[in-house]
């Protein structure tokens, strides 16, 4: 969920970009035509033709990240290419080469691009001999050093306004936005790939006595805990999101059968083991537990988890049900 909302910022940022290059250099082709100049109508159209096609591959392959990296160094060094080839001309291309570069990778990456460039210039090319060098140096500094900054602080941003968007305030877990893209990303792959996900809901039994007892803060303790110590049991793609007060949803993408009873008996063994009020009582939890069945939809597979859970409950909690069979 996380990197989605990531990816189709970067995505939309790709395909601004790549339509600004194209409109951009596209009038150069036909003034380079006009003066006769063909090296550079070669060159142009090689550019515009990179550009368009890594930003479409960008789109249909969804490997956005693996594409700005290489977009990033293709407008560089395109970029370096056409100032040794056109001089003075192409010049100020440049400028709007190295702040693009910010956009596409991350900013010390773009930092360290742009230095390598900007020093490849200085040595390749004798446009040094029109333009002052130390008006060169001192302007694209000023450039990638304030482009720097800004895009550091915007991508802190960016992982901030993740982080609010995802991640409930409380116990750190995922939360249910989260995870409505995750099952359904889960279910198309399933459906897909043949995967075998399982989903369970987790329920903190008899949780309203720990506040009734201990206090609120306590219970919202108890609920932090709850999420760190399943967290620290499950494997780094498996996922814990908040239901909903003291209920959350384990979804685990690929798992075998003959591995199910073992894996959610472990789990809950584990908390029952490590998850106490202050005063050293266990709490124990419950489970509903639902393999992925072909064309379940979030809601199916939801329902068949709490009605597991349900059967959990009734059969006096501390103990895990499967949807189709008890364990
Ligand atoms: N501290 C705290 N309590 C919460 C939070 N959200 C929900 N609760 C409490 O969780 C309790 C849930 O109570 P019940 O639904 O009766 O469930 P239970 O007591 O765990 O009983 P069973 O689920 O049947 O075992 C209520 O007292 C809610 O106030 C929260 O964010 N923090």
């Amino acid at each position: 969920m996380i990197n989605q909302l990531q990816e189709k910022y970067q995505l939309s940022l790709l395909l601004l970009l790549g339509s600004v290059a194209m409109f951009g250099i596209l009038p150069f082709v036909a003034i380079r035509y006009a003066e006769g100049n063909t090296s550079a109508v070669i060159i142009d159209i090689m550019l515009i033709l990179g550009i368009v096609a890594l930003v479409g591959y960008a789109y249909y392959s969804k490997r956005i990240r693996l594409i700005s990296a290489v977009t990033a160094l293709f407008i560089n060094v395109g970029v370096v290419i056409v100032v040794i080839a056109n001089g003075f001309e192409s010049f100020f291309w440049v400028y709007p080469v190295f702040a693009s570069t910010f956009i596409l990778i991350k900013p010390i990456e773009a930092l360290c691009l742009n230095i390598i460039a900007g020093v490849s210039l200085i040595v390749l090319s004798d446009i040094f001999n029109t333009v002052s060098l130390a008006s060169y140096v001192i302007t694209i500094t000023m450039l990638s050093m304030s482009t720097f900054v800004y895009a550091s602080h915007s991508a802190k941003q960016f992982r901030l306004l993740e982080t609010l968007n995802t991640v409930d305030p409380l116990t750190g877990a995922f939360n249910r936005r989260a995870m409505n893209t995750d099952i359904q990303a889960a279910l198309a792959n399933a459906e897909r790939n043949g995967t075998q996900p399982l989903l369970a809901i987790l329920d903190l039994d008899y949780f309203k006595k720990v506040n009734d007892q201990y206090g609120h803060g306590v219970g919202d303790q108890v609920l932090k805990d709850f999420v760190a110590i399943t967290t620290s049991h499950i494997r780094n793609y498996d996922r814990l999101y908040r239901f909903g007060g003291e209920e959350f949803v384990l979804l685990i993408p690929g798992i075998s059968d003959d591995q199910h009873t073992s894996f959610i008996e472990n789990l809950r063994t584990a908390i029952k083991k490590e998850l106490t009020t202050p005063d050293g009582k266990g709490i124990t939890v419950s489970f509903g537990v639902t393999p992925w069945q072909p064309k379940a939809t979030i809601d199916t597979w939801l329902q068949r988890a709490d009605e597991a859970l349900y059967q959990a409950k009734e059969q006096g909690r501390d103990c895990a049900v499967f949807s189709n069979k008890e364990r």
